[in-house]
């Protein structure tokens, strides 16, 4: 669904939920994605070296590009920040993530959340990352985005989702979030 047709998800209608009082509403965000490769019971993430959430501990991703679709992207940002290539990619998750305090901004994303059940090659550090296994069950969550401990445990459990998340202008906190389980892609 494109996040420019209309709410990111089924609790979207209600202005407030994404974070945006009755008219303020950007009119578009920013697609981008999040795939997380789970193998043998561990988490692929990255070390984030620069950009949005620098220094945290993070699932590979990045920006949709042009003509591509989200999976596709989600493909080729794993490819470029680890050198590998992700097999048996499923489609596990749509979010809003919304960066604001006191006044509205665009400052927003729509992100497309992915699982891969394998890798071709070793993954390797690059510029933008560098890879860290992590046990799924016993993940760093305090070097993570404070979102990612309220649904990646959901993701680990296999179910899929989507969710409006409502953080500080720095990322460091949250105001508030909903998230519905069960959803089909
Ligand atoms: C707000 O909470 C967030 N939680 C999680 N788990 N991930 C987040 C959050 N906010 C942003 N992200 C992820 C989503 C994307 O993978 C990146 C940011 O996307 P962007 O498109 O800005 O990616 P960059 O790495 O800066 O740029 P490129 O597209 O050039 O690779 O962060």
């Amino acid at each position: 669904m494109s996040p420019y047709a209309q709410p990111p998800n089924k609790c979207g209608a209600v202005a407030d939920h994404n974070g945006y009082l009755p008219g303020e509403q950007p009119t578009g965000m920013n697609e981008s994605t999040l795939c997380h490769p789970i193998i043998d019971g561990e988490l692929l993430l990255i070390r984030k070296q620069r950009g949005l959430g620098e220094g945290n501990l993070v699932g590979p991703g990045g920006k949709v590009e042009d003509g591509e679709t989200a999976m596709e992207a989600a493909r080729r940002e794993v490819r470029e920040e680890l050198r590998v290539e992700a097999t048996g990619v499923e489609k596990r998750g749509e979010f809003g993530f919304h960066f604001r305090d006191d006044t509205p901004d665009d400052d927003s994303m729509y992100v497309h959340v992915f699982t891969a059940d394998g890798i071709e090659g070793t993954p390797q550090a690059t510029e933008e990352a560098v890879p860290e296994w992590h046990t799924a069950e016993d993940l760093p969550y305090d070097e993570m985005w404070v979102d990612d401990r309220i649904w990646m445990p959901h993701m680990l459990d296999g179910q899929t989702f989507t969710g409006t998340f409502v953080l500080t202008d720095e990322g460091d906190a949250m105001h508030r979030y909903e998230m519905d389980l069960g959803v089909d892609f």
